[in-house]
């Protein structure tokens, strides 16, 4: 962590930064709010300035004339400075908001850009305070450099030309409490840096609370997890609360300090001055000093602000420091700069002496050397954790390998733009993933410009039309949080009603391992068969059916493939781990079996 001394040289940066990034764009509205801020430094020196004159005139005028003037300018000063502070909080509250929606969305685009592992490595509650807190914090970073160094810093140049104007040596005795103030301001800050980042991490946490809390409220109750949720939700809100009443303090001890310091300074110019008046040094000494005191006592609130900007911006800086973090984290996957789409072709899949780890000790994948024929279904089996799943990943290019090349038609996967690549395939996964919104809407996602009757046909071919039918607003049902309105079977039958409208020639197939009702399962079943008709189909099989009707069979294991070929082939060899795995299956009487298949497999 950077010295309390000074703003660290990358912080300087990172401000830096914000302001070039956000000035052009707002500019408009930061020349509004720099012209209105100069009015008020300019206004607020001119009513310091006029004490002057009204003291004169009161005290020794004879020429009533020069008092209406003298009245008619304080009028006219109050009144601009009044619009002044209406068109800056007009003009900043514009460009600051429009900050804070700018950095969202740039934060989100680059989240978006990020593959699947960058996810696996960041928290998505820490991911919600980056979008939503720390684009507050650039905002407010960029409003406190703003107010601080226009308006206050002007002011108080303003205010010290009119105090040096009227009194020299009272200004030099009121000045030296400066360095004083500056002195116990540094003593704060290092304390608030360390106490603003704890902070950060308690939201986070209350809010991973919250998420989890939301996501597996049915495990918590089953397992009756109240009480040590509570404990958890309980420890973050109170720390939480312990810290955000030391930045107050801490914030807040500032003020003890410039008031004692301001008190000071005020008491030994009132000796000073009354010392002049006493002995009647000089010309208009009371209107002077009138002047002197009331740009002294104007001067305060700006100073005390500008003392305290570094406090305000190392609370702001950790917000921003996160921010830049996620705009400027690698890529974990890049699309090459000459990347081409992936030309219309038949969907044949190859995989080339491909090696694959997440981490970097433990390898999933060992020399794969396959082909997924172009038009047939391909079924990967195998036991848990050999690598199935991953497979799939690298063919949708989710993470790349890191020995190999996979080619789809002939084309290398990192050589192809996601889009084009990702737009040939559709994927129908364990967990149906539904979006909030309404029936039509999730499944009209495989094909955004759909119209109503390919919507249709593509929920009959998924055997959904009809329960769809059957919900209380039909087609616009809202699915709930992530489909909770629907059941397992429905929210599947969706899943491929979507796949059915993307009609894409690669289809990738993760089976759901959970049990269905035989009817639901029936139903699911016979929506398959029409979706994989004629499509290079990949599928992790875990239901006999399918295997059944796959026209080439993987087995896995431990990363490696271990047999392919089909079913026939690979049940005629005795030793071999589909005839192993297969007559475990069988004897433990798993219910995904039936008979007639079985009679048929041998
Ligand atoms: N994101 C990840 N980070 C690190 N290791 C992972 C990750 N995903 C999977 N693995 C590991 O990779 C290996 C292969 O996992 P994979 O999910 O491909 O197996 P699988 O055959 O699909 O298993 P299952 O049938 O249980 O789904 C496992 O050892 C697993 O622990």
């Amino acid at each position: 962590m950077a010295k309390s001394k000074q703003i660290s040289a990358a912080d300087k940066q990172l401000i830096f930064r914000l302001m070039r990034e956000n000035f052009d764009k707002h500019a408009r509205w930061y020349i509004g709010g720099i012209i209105s801020m100069l009015v008020i430094a300019a206004t607020t020196s001119a009513s310091a300035w006029i004490m002057y004159d009204i003291v004169k005139q009161i005290i020794r005028g004879h020429d009533f004339r020069m008092v209406v003037a003298v009245s008619a300018a304080v009028a006219a000063i109050f009144i601009i400075k009044g619009f002044a502070s209406f068109f800056q909080v007009f003009f900043l509250s514009r460009a600051g908001n429009s900050i804070v929606s700018e950095q969202q969305r740039k934060i989100y685009d680059r989240l978006m850009q990020q593959g699947v592992a960058f996810y696996q490595d960041n928290a998505s509650s820490d991911l919600l305070v980056r979008v939503t807190h720390n684009a507050n914090a650039a905002r407010n970073i960029v409003d406190i450099m703003i107010t601080t160094f226009v308006r206050d810093l002007f002011t108080v140049v303003g205010l010290l030309v009119v105090m040096l104007w009227q009194n020299f040596t009272l200004s030099i005795a009121a000045l030296i409490i400066g360095p004083l103030a500056y002195l116990g301001v540094r003593l704060i800050l290092k304390r608030v840096r360390g106490l603003m980042a704890k902070e950060l991490s308690s939201i986070g946490e209350i809010i991973k609370v919250m998420q989890e809390t939301s996501v597996g409220i049915r495990v918590i109750k089953a397992f009756s997890l109240e009480g040590l949720m509570k404990e958890r939700m309980n420890k973050a809100v109170c720390d939480v609360e312990r810290r955000a009443n030391s930045i107050a303090t801490l914030e807040a001890a500032t003020s003890p300090i410039m008031e004692t310091l301001a008190g000071l300074a005020i008491a030994g110019v009132v000796l000073l001055s009354g010392y002049m008046v006493v002995h009647n040094i000089g010309k208009d000494v009371e209107a002077q000093l009138m002047s002197f005191i009331t740009a002294l006592l104007l001067l305060y609130e700006p100073a005390k602000r500008i003392a305290n900007v570094r406090v305000k911006i190392e609370s702001g800086m950790i917000g921003v420091r996160m921010m830049f973090d996620i705009l400027d984290h690698p890529l974990s996957l890049m699309e090459a700069k000459n990347a081409k789409a992936l030309p219309k072709g038949k969907g044949k899949i190859e995989f080339e002496d491909v090696s694959f780890s997440y981490v970097d000790d433990h390898q999933v994948l060992k020399h794969i050397n396959l082909t997924f024929p172009a038009g047939k279904m391909t079924a990967l089996v195998g036991p848990s954790g050999s690598g199935k799943s991953t497979m799939i990943n690298l063919m949708m290019r989710l993470y790349d390998p890191q020995k190999g090349k996979i080619r789809i038609d002939g084309q290398d996967l990192r050589a192809t733009t996601f889009r084009s690549l990702r737009e040939r395939m559709s994927y129908v996964g364990q967990d149906t993933f539904l979006f909030q919104g309404s029936v039509r809407y999730n499944i009209s996602l495989g094909k955004p410009d759909a119209t109503e009757d390919e919507i249709i046909a593509a929920a009959k071919a998924a055997n959904a039309h009809d329960f769809i039918s059957g919900l209380r607003h039909g087609y616009d049902t809202n699915v709930g949080d992530n489909g909770s309105n629907l059941s397992g079977g429905q929210k599947q039958r969706l899943a491929i009603a979507r796949a059915m409208l993307r009609d894409s020639d690669i289809l990738i197939l993760d089976e759901a391992t959970s049990a269905l009702d035989s009817e639901s399962e029936a139903l699911i079943r016979e929506a398959l068969e029409r979706l994989t008709e004629d499509r290079t189909t990949i599928v992790i099989a875990h239901r006999l059916s399918t295997i059944a009707s796959a026209d080439k069979i993987v087995v896995m294991q431990d990363g490696e493939v271990v047999e392919e070929g089909t079913q026939k082939q690979l049940l005629a060899h005795r030793d071999g781990l589909y005839r192993h795995l297969h007559d475990l299956q069988f004897h433990t009487g798993d219910d995904v079996f039936e008979d007639d298949e079985l009679d048929d497999m041998r």
